[in-house]
C-alpha cells in the first residue's frame, strides 16, 4: 500500500488573521461611504478594477446599505430591480449587473445622466391603455416599453407588439435571470414585467422611453431608476372613472367593485408622482405626457 499523501498545512493563525484583517479593511471602506468621503460608485469601480482588493470583497447589500438614507429595506427593493442576489459581492458581480449597478449609483449621485424614462401609471380604467395606445399610433418617436405577461392574448392582441406573451416558467426565468426591471401580479390574477434590455439599448440610443405599468411596478422603477419622471394619469372625477370601468365591460360586477376599491387606494398614492395628468381628452393627455418625456 502506498502511504497517504500528508495532508495541506494550513496555517490556521495566518488564515484567521487574514479574514480579521479584511473583514476591517471591508468595514472601513463602509465607512468611508456612510461619512461620504468616498461614493459608493467610486468605491464599486475600485472594486472592479481590483478583483483582491476589500472593495472587491464587499457585499452589494453593504455597499449599497453604507449609502446615507438608504435602508435594508430600500436596499433589499433596489437589488432586486437590478437583478442581483443578496449575497453577491461586488466584485462577483457579472458584466450586465455592474451597468445595471453603475446606472443606478450614477443616477443616486446625479450624475451626467440624459435618461428620459417616462412612467405612467394610474388607477384602473382611467385610460393608461388609450393614451398609449395613442401615442404609440401618433408618436413613433417614442420607444413604448412592451411587457411581458402571463395572461393570454385578447382578439386583436399581437406578442411583440402589445405584449410579449409568455408562460409562467418563462416568466420565471426572466426573474431569476435578471431580466425584468420591475414586476408586479396585477388585479391578484397574472404577472406583468418590463424587459430590461430593451429599455437599456433606446435610453442608450437617446431614445425617449415610456412605460405603461401599474402603481407597484413604478414604485419599483422610481428604486432601481431614480432619474425616471413618474406620471400619474387622473380622471376627471370619480364618476367619470366609474362610468368608464363599467362602460367597457370587460369585467364582471364583482370585479368591477374590487378594482374600485383598489381604484381609492391607488388615488392616495398620487403624491408619489413627480407630474400628474388629467385624462379628459384622450389627445390633449398624450401630449401633455410625450411633452413630459423630453
Ligand atoms: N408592473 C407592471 N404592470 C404592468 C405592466 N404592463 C402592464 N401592466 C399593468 O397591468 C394592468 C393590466 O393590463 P391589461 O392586461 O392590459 O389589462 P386591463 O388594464 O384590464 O385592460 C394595467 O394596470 C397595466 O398598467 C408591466 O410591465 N409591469
Ligand atoms: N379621455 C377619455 N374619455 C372618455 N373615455 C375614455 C378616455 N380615456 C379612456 N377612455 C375609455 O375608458 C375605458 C378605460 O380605458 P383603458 O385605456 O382600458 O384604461 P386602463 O388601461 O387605465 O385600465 C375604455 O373604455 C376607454 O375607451
Amino acid at each position: 500500500m502506498s502511504p497517504r499523501p500528508a495532508p495541506p498545512q494550513v496555517d490556521r493563525a495566518a488564515a484567521s488573521r487574514a479574514a480579521v484583517a479584511a473583514r476591517r479593511a471591508r468595514a472601513a471602506v463602509k465607512q468611508s461611504i456612510a461619512t461620504r468621503n468616498r461614493s459608493a460608485r467610486e468605491v464599486a469601480e475600485t472594486a472592479w478594477a481590483e478583483p483582491d482588493s476589500p472593495e472587491a470583497g464587499l457585499r452589494v447589500r453593504e455597499l449599497l446599505g453604507s449609502i446615507p438614507g438608504l435602508g435594508p429595506t430600500r436596499v433589499a427593493r433596489i437589488m432586486g430591480a437590478l437583478g442581483i442576489a443578496d449575497s453577491k459581492r461586488t466584485g462577483g458581480l457579472g458584466v450586465r449587473q455592474r451597468t445595471a449597478l453603475r446606472d443606478w449609483l450614477t443616477a443616486r449621485e446625479g450624475g451626467e445622466t440624459t435618461s428620459t424614462l417616462v412612467v405612467l401609471a394610474g388607477p384602473t380604467a382611467v385610460g393608461k391603455g388609450t393614451v398609449s395606445a395613442y401615442i404609440r399610433e401618433h408618436y413613433p418617436e417614442i420607444h413604448l416599453s412592451v411587457s411581458a405577461t402571463t395572461r393570454a392574448p385578447r382578439p386583436g392582441e399581437i406578442d411583440g407588439v402589445h405584449y410579449f406573451f409568455v408562460s409562467d416558467d418563462e416568466f420565471d426565468r426572466m426573474i431569476a435571470e435578471g431580466e425584468l426591471l420591475e414586476w408586479a401580479t396585477v388585479h391578484n390574477s397574472y404577472r406583468y414585467g418590463t424587459p430590461r434590455p430593451p429599455i437599456d439599448a433606446a435610453l442608450t440610443a437617446g431614445k425617449r422611453v415610456l412605460l405603461e405599468i401599474d402603481l407597484q411596478g413604478a414604485r419599483q422603477v422610481r428604486e432601481a431608476m431614480p432619474e425616471a419622471k413618474l406620471v400619474f394619469l387622473l380622471p376627471p372625477t370619480w364618476e367619470e372613472l366609474v362610468r368608464r370601468l363599467i362602460g367597457r365591460g370587460t369585467e364582471s360586477p364583482e370585479e368591477q367593485a374590487r378594482r374600485l376599491e383598489t381604484a381609492k387606494v391607488e388615488l392616495a398614492a398620487q403624491d408619489e408622482f413627480d407630474h400628474r395628468v388629467v385624462n379628459t381628452d384622450v389627445a390633449v393627455a398624450a401630449r401633455e405626457v410625450v411633452e413630459l418625456t423630453s
